[in-house]
């Protein structure tokens, strides 16, 4: 396999030289880095590095930054196994900045672990123990992060341990583990463990654990780890006062260390031979392995030595870039601490523009609004103009309409509706005076009947129309001869009713004899020629019995008038004739009165006034 290695190393390091062919495809470079991977936690061994070397080389020329991070924090553990410890940490170093600008957290968390080991060679705990913390703060975020959180768990456990805490070691070593943790990384761990037992007194413990890495054959593939156990086998031998058996394990572990470069565990086995053959009395034999351990040690020193000289240079240097390290994190601090102000400024802008644009709508909305209700007061008022007009013009039509309902329209006179609509109000009126809720006046109405005297003859001799101007110019006449607050009325034909207001019988006589006098001395026109009419007038006052106002009513006063025209008419003609109350029993309004009238005049119930001395009672014929 190394073999190999190397000259995948040299054909590495020329590859640049040959042009295209110096880029590898990525997959290729990554099987490339996990074989050295392997290798490098089997035995750190230095002719590896050409190989390391050249495939960083070979990412730093492809810009694959995550292979160039790998392979310089590879270098640097297999530099700093063999007291480089400052090339170590340059190496180191640089990985750390390359992958501070990179967006891969798994790799910047491995990065922090390797640091972490290095500061624990270095025996900088402390900072060991801030890059590891980093390291598992880091990985909090990540999803798959078993296999680097074991690591991280491994190296803390180390700590411990280089620390005496191992009681703390013990705990963290013993962390669950999630089935895709490498094989590798469970054997560390459980090494870690047993080692830790074994220090802590608890032999029985620390057998079971290797015992268990034996049965589950994890530590066959490792020849450092191989070694690790051996010597612990031994020591747990020894500690249990299995003498015999730690000579025997000690003398394997040996075997297997013959032409390795693990002095350490060589010196170990012999110390542990030593120290069992004295146990057993066997001097002899135990001098002889105190001898070899002595010698070891004495080259172990020497490297030690080295070592130590080489360790505080690099702890001299670590300070410094750790100083360096700090100002730069307090930079990015700086500058984490100014984006997140600027990012501020801009989400602060975002607010600000969002406002302005809520108050331009809110704005926008109020002015729709406003000017909608404005555009709807305006149409109401046009509605409710036009509703006015509307309603003016059809009280204006509706009092048309009345007037013509309540008009003659050939003459304009008020017709029957007319004088049916107003006299219920005038009699009411005329009752309030009685009743004394009005001022004290006159509650007299006179209730006139006017006929054209034969008119049919009139219509016969000149003609319908002639007839027609004839009623128009008789009922000038009658305008004339009343007053404004006369109600004149025609009542059917050729016959007027007059409802005289604030008047007694005795003023009405001349009221009568008025137009009596302008018919008869009138020239009606008619086709060119001038005739004559003559007028017949009946009338009778309302109240019929002042002293009894309810007696009779308007009705019974009315053919009370209409039995005066009667009368008249039976008599000459040209006439008029008043009917009051006589001095005999008064009527009732169940008295019937048109048929009776004529008895009543002779019994004196009722009396008349007339222009005629010789009225006629008798009804004439025709
Ligand atoms: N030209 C015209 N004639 C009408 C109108 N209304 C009714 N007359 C006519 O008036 C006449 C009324 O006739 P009579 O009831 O006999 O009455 P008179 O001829 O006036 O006779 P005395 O009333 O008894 O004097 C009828 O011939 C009707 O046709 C109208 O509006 N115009």
């Amino acid at each position: 396999m190394q073999f190999l290695l190397m000259v995948f190393g040299v054909v590495f390091a020329l590859l640049p030289s040959f042009g295209t062919l110096a880029y590898e495809s990525k997959a290729h470079m990554q099987q490339m880095y996990d074989a050295l991977l392997l290798s490098v936690e089997e035995d750190y061994d230095l002719s590896l590095l050409p190989s390391i070397r050249a495939l960083k080389e070979q990412a730093r020329g492809q810009g694959d930054k995550e292979l160039q991070i790998k392979t310089l924090l590879l270098e640097g553990s297999v530099v700093q196994h063999f007291g480089e410890f400052e090339a170590g940490l340059d190496l180191h170093q640089q990985a750390l900045q390359l992958a501070g600008s990179e967006a891969n957290t798994m790799l910047k968390a491995t990065t922090y672990l390797a640091i972490a080991h290095l500061d624990i060679d270095l025996e900088s705990f402390d900072l060991a123990q801030r890059y590891l913390d980093k390291a598992l703060q880091l990985i909090e975020t990540i999803d798959d992060n078993a296999q680097i959180h074991a690591e991280i768990m491994l190296w803390q456990a180390r700590l411990y341990m280089d620390k005496g805490a191992y009681r703390l070691a013990l705990k963290t070593a013993a962390t669950p583990l999630a089935s895709s943790v490498r094989q590798e990384t469970i054997a560390q761990l459980s090494l870690t463990r047993s080692w830790a037992y074994l220090q802590l007194g608890k032999y029985p413990q620390a057998r079971a654990i290797i015992q268990k890495l034996d049965e589950q054959n994890y530590l066959m593939k490792n020849q450092r780890m191989r070694i690790m156990a051996a010597v612990q086998r031994a020591r747990i031998a020894l500690q249990a006062g299995e003498y015999q058996d730690a000579i025997t394990l000690a003398q394997q572990g040996l075997e297997i260390t013959l032409g390795t470069r693990f002095l350490l565990f060589q010196s170990q086995l012999q110390w542990i031979l030593a120290a069992a053959y004295a146990q057993q009395g066997n001097y002899q034999q135990a001098h002889r392995y105190l001898k070899r351990y002595t010698v070891t040690e004495k080259s172990l020193n020497l490297q030690k030595r080295n070592s130590k000289l080489l360790k505080l240079e690099a702890q001299y240097s670590l300070a410094q870039q750790q100083q360096a390290l700090d100002a730069l994190e307090r930079d990015n601090a700086q500058q984490a601490k100014l984006i997140i102000a600027h990012q501020q400024q801009i989400e602060n802008a975002r607010l600000n523009q969002q406002r302005w644009l809520l108050i331009a709508l809110l704005t926008f909305t109020l002015i729709t609004v406003i000017y909608w209700r404005w555009q709807n007061r305006q149409y109401t008022k046009r509605l409710e103009s036009q509703v006015t007009a509307r309603t003016e013009e059809l009280a204006e039509r509706n009092k048309r309409l009345q007037t013509l309902s309540f008009t003659d329209s050939l003459t304009g006179l008020n017709n029957r509706h007319h004088f049916f609509s107003v006299i219920d109000s005038k009699i009411e009126a005329c009752r309030q005076v009685w009743h004394g809720a009005q001022p004290k006046g006159s509650a007299d109405l006179i209730f006139v009947i006017v006929d054209i005297d034969h008119f049919k003859g009139i219509n016969d001799t000149f003609g319908h129309a002639a007839g027609d101007i004839v009623l128009q110019d008789f009922s000038e006449i009658l305008k004339q001869c009343t007053r404004e607050s006369d109600t004149i009325v025609r009542w059917g034909g050729e016959e007027f009713l007059l409802v005289m207001p604030d008047l007694d019988y005795v003023a009405a006589q001349e009221v009568m004899e008025r137009i009596r006098r302008q018919v008869e001395i009138y020239p009606f026109i008619v086709n060119d020629q001038v005739i004559n009419c003559t007028c017949s007038i009946g009338f009778a006052p309302f109240p019929f019995y002042p002293s009894e106002p309810e007696k009779l009513g308007w009705e019974h006063v009315l053919e009370l008038a209409d039995g005066g025209l009667y009368l008249a008419k039976a008599s000459r003609r040209n006439a008029w004739v008043g009917v009051l109350a006589g001095e005999g029993e008064a009527l009732s309004g169940s008295s019937p009165l048109a048929h009776n009238l004529q008895t009543y005049l002779q019994t004196g119930r009722l009396s008349t006034l007339s222009n005629l001395a010789d009225l006629i009672y008798s009804r004439k014929a025709g």
